[in-house]
């Protein structure tokens, strides 16, 4: 159950009546144009071309990677980096990694072994079937308030933040985390789908999936959050990727309200980096291009 899918987006691809027409159209002809990474010209709609020089760049070779084309205006690195001389970009360019040290106790956010691992099951073997959410045991409910507590007073789990020049920010084990450990929730603002049709989607979680999106719900994290937004994603199309899965995202009733946790699906060692998939609801996202 990963970040939900956006409802529309652009492409670079020159539509098919201008193809069929055969002119190169007022603004040049999009044919010519290569990604300035690799070279290549193929994968014509997953090559953006920028809306500041007109040069071409790759979904999948930009850095960090893109999992679909943006909605709206979008420029390459060089146009949308600030101006050599102004402040910022220099305030930019300095980290490349920060460490935000969270060292407090992560075993008091351990939950049930039955209810969670047989949810986690259900999540895996009924996708696209109606379920029945499974309620949080009271224990773990008081577990999750708990965690919240911690959390506001400052005290987290021990994670790190940490830049990836590929996967953009990522977060890492900062100690052994045991199987079934509540990493976090996935918080934000909730609104309904029809809503952020604008949005570009990269990180809106479906909360809950309903017939129509003017029904669904969905958490979007970009103003208000937490570490859950910088959880990244396996590759779900490649062995490889799927076998980094050290965590499940999973949907509880707490309390009769839906609640996204992210929950460790198995013992994961100091430094190893932490990935769930983005597919396990029914969006399908993009995940072909991650590492
Ligand atoms: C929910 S955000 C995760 C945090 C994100 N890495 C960042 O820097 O803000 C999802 C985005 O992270 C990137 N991402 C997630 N998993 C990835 C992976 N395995 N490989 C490459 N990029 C990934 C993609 O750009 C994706 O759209």
């Amino acid at each position: 159950m990963g970040p939900a899918t956006p409802l529309r987006r652009r492409t670079r691809a020159r539509p098919a009546a201008t193809r069929a027409e055969g002119g190169s159209g007022g603004d040049g002809d999009d044919d010519d144009v290569r990604c300035e990474a690799c070279g290549s010209g193929e994968s014509a709609a997953e090559l953006l071309l920028c809306d500041g020089c007109d040069r071409g760049l790759h979904i999948f070779c930009l850095r960090p990677i893109l999992p679909r084309v943006p909605a709206g205006d979008w420029f390459c690195p060089s146009c949308a980096s600030p101006s050599p001389h102004s402040k910022k970009s220099h305030a930019a360019k300095k980290p490349k990694q920060f460490p935000l040290v969270q060292t407090k106790i992560v075993d008091f956010f351990k939950i049930q072994r039955g209810p969670a691992a047989a949810l986690a099951a259900a999540a895996e073997s009924s996708e696209g079937k109606k379920r029945k959410r499974k309620v949080l045991p009271k224990e773990d409910v008081e577990t999750l308030n708990l965690c919240k507590r911690m959390m506001a007073r400052g005290e987290w789990p021990p994670l790190l933040v940490v830049y990836d020049p590929v996967e953009g920010f990522t977060v890492e084990a900062d100690r052994f985390i045991k199987d079934l450990t509540i990493i976090t929730e996935y918080v934000g603002d909730v609104d309904y789908l029809t809503r952020r049709e604008h949005d570009d989607g990269d990180s809106m979680m479906t909360l809950l999936s309903a017939a129509t999106p003017s029904r669904s719900l969905v958490i979007c994290p970009d103003k208000r959050s937490n570490i859950a937004r910088f959880i990244n994603g396996i590759n779900n199309h490649t062995p490889d990727g799927r076998k980094k899965q050290n965590l499940k995202c999973v949907r509880f009733d707490v309390g009769g309200e839906c609640r996204v946790l992210l929950v460790a699906n198995r013992d994961i060692s100091k430094g190893e980096r932490l990935y769930y998939d983005y597919n396990g609801s029914e969006h399908e996202y993009p995940t072909h291009h991650f590492v």
